[in-house]
């Protein structure tokens, strides 16, 4: 050992001791906090109530984002404490969550993000699926992706909402960050690059410019993609480091995505209704007669009482008509009492409503 490397050494062993001495305290600490949790499991049990309390578990984190004095990050201290909320939820009972899959797509990302890592995944072969799945109660709760800051709405995921019976209990926003890779991490008779149609769109200024050779495939995921290019050397895939790690690809070129703030956002859907947290977000549908004024007039009482819309979106009816359900995000509860007021009034004047639930929104 060189006398550089050694006094760097005998500097680190004091703080290491250190680091061993709080880790051990902090997994005592841990210890006793999943002990209390396994308490609360059993008199949920007793009232055979849900496990999964999203608007408990957001109350934490915020909390101690709050009383957090540094240098731990919020998005760190976020990210700790959902693991350790999902390794005491899952002593309680372990969660299945349903998500498009294979593995490897941003779904599973995003399930896992939201949940941690201590849950079952069940990956469905499409967004359909996963409806279904937690409906038949395969899984407790799905996580779908409704929007793209790039690509816009979901089209399937808002259709699916309309006529299920679950409600939105959470929601999260994931940074989406493509890569294009290959089995070998090189273009050499790669003739076709493979990507769920989303992502290939995400990607079109870079692949015009940098790759307009490649003939561009639409499939059913960006893992599929990733899955298929690992055993097909004409093959390249637009995808995300999870594939790339799940089906040992090598990068050609990372951050191809053209808008490098690329984000999506995704749901959460179960049978779970959430409390007020006092920092929540409602999501409805709704729809109006075909009357001049008559959209401006259904969001009028959103004004009068205060409520601001976060989101507005309109998508055909499919009746054949030239009709549209609005997918609107509004803040708050629908049991806070100037929500409450609002969307009443809203009710009365739409042709349809539908309240897909209220939920905190992500921190
Ligand atoms: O407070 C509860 O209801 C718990 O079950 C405890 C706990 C936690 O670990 O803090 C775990 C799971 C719930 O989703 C919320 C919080």
């Amino acid at each position: 050992m060189n006398s550089k490397v050694s006094s760097e050494e005998q500097r680190l062993a004091p703080i290491r001791d250190k680091i061993d001495a709080l880790d051990a305290q902090i997994l005592e600490l841990l210890t006793q906090r999943a002990q209390a949790a396994q308490e609360v499991g059993h008199i949920k049990g007793g009232f055979a109530s849900p496990v999964f309390r999203p608007e408990r578990e957001r109350q934490v984190i915020a909390k101690l984002q709050e009383t957090n004095q540094g240098p731990l990050l919020p998005d760190g201290i976020a990210a700790i404490w959902r693991e350790v909320m999902s390794a005491c939820r899952a002593l309680e009972a372990r969660q299945t969550i349903a998500y498009l899959g294979p593995i490897g797509t941003f779904s599973e990302q995003a399930a896992q993000t939201y949940f941690g890592h201590s849950i079952a995944g069940l990956p469905c072969n499409s967004l359909d699926e996963v409806f279904r799945a937690v409906e038949k109660g395969a899984a407790q709760f799905g996580v779908v992706p409704v929007e793209n800051s790039s690509e816009g709405a979901v089209s399937r995921t808002l259709d699916l909402l309309l006529d299920s019976t679950m409600r939105i209990s959470g929601e999260l926003v994931l940074p989406i960050h493509h890569h294009l890779l290959t089995a070998t991490g090189e273009l050499n008779g790669v003739t076709t690059v493979c990507a769920h149609a989303q992502a290939l769109a995400q990607c079109q200024q870079w692949l015009s410019e940098h790759a307009p050779h490649l003939k561009r495939q639409a499939v059913s995921s960006n893992a599929e993609a990733a899955r298929m290019a690992a055993g097909d050397p004409s093959l390249a895939a637009i995808a995300g480091i999870p594939a790339q790690v799940a089906y040992g690809l090598q990068v050609v070129a990372s951050q191809i995505q053209d808008d490098p703030h690329n984000r999506t956002r995704f749901v959460v859907i179960g049978h779970y209704a959430c409390q007020s947290t006092g920092q929540d977000q409602t999501s409805l549908v709704l729809s109006v007669d075909n009357q001049p004024g008559a959209v401006h007039r259904l969001l009028e009482p959103l004004a009068k009482h205060g409520v601001s819309m976060n989101r507005f979106e309109s998508r055909p009816a499919r009746k054949g008509t030239w009709e549209y359900h609005f997918y609107i995000d509004v803040a708050g509860h629908a049991e806070d009492a100037k929500v409450s007021k609002a969307l009443n009034e809203l009710k009365a004047m739409a042709a349809f409503y539908k309240n897909l639930g209220s939920y905190p929104h992500s921190v």
